[in-house]
């Protein structure tokens, strides 16, 4: 089954940008998406959210065709990961854990969870410190451990190592490569050496067109 079959979608802020995907056809596993700045790679990922929706000849998530009305649903099994983190004013462990608690994990399920993702993002020490105590790379660590924890369908991650030193960097590309044996991921990076490390496919976006 294909994880995401597209046919035609298009998506406009305004008259000045349009993303047009002619056709987008991706199974299980790991793929790219890199093109300069202002190609609408982030415009992408957010439809492939189901957090911005355009209009469409076909669009189908893991065989449904995506309607107004499944949107809610869909939401909640795709992770969009920002470029720039996003923290709650809590705890690294409230963070991570959010996603769980919504999902009324036990609390005993919650801390297993969250403290095993910590330990594969090297987090773990840094658990009960506050959000704004806690480094650049840290955050951004706590942001893809947060989109990880409940095993979502699928995981896009916008730009996962833009503005992360050399050691960031292999710990979170080793994390995703890992993961990717279990969870689907679409990564959008300028790095075009990294995504052909990480990736089986990548895909190329000019002025809001998909080319592969
Ligand atoms: N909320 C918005 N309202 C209007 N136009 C927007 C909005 N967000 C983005 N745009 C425009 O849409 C186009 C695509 O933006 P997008 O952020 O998707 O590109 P990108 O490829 O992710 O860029 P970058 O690599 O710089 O992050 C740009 O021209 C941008 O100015």
């Amino acid at each position: 089954m294909m994880l995401y079959e597209i046919d035609g979608l298009s998506f406009s802020y305004d008259s000045k940008f349009t993303l047009y995907i002619e056709k987008f056809e991706i199974e299980n596993g790991i793929v790219g998406i890199t093109g300069p700045s202002g190609s609408g790679k982030t415009t992408f990922l957010l439809n492939l959210a189901f957090l911005y929706t355009g209009r469409w000849k076909i669009f189908r998530f893991m065989g449904e065709d995506v309607s107004n009305e499944g949107l809610q649903r869909l939401r909640k099994i795709v992770t969009y990961v920002p470029q720039h983190p996003v923290l709650f004013r809590k705890s690294v462990f409230d963070n991570i854990a959010y996603p769980l608690k919504i999902r009324q994990l036990s609390d005993e399920q919650i801390k297993e969870k969250v403290c095993k993702i910590a330990e594969q993002l090297f987090i773990q020490d840094i658990l009960e410190k506050k959000a704004w105590q806690i480094s650049g790379g840290q955050a951004k660590r706590v942001c893809i451990a947060r989109g990880f924890v409940f095993e979502p369908k699928v995981v896009l991650l916008d730009e996962p190592t833009s503005d992360l030193d050399d050691t960031n960097k292999q710990m979170v590309e080793n994390f995703v490569l890992k993961t990717s044996e279990k969870t689907n991921i679409i990564v959008v990076s300028h790095d075009k050496e990294q995504l052909s490390r990480l990736c089986e496919r990548v895909f190329f976006l000019e002025n809001g067109r998909l080319y592969f």
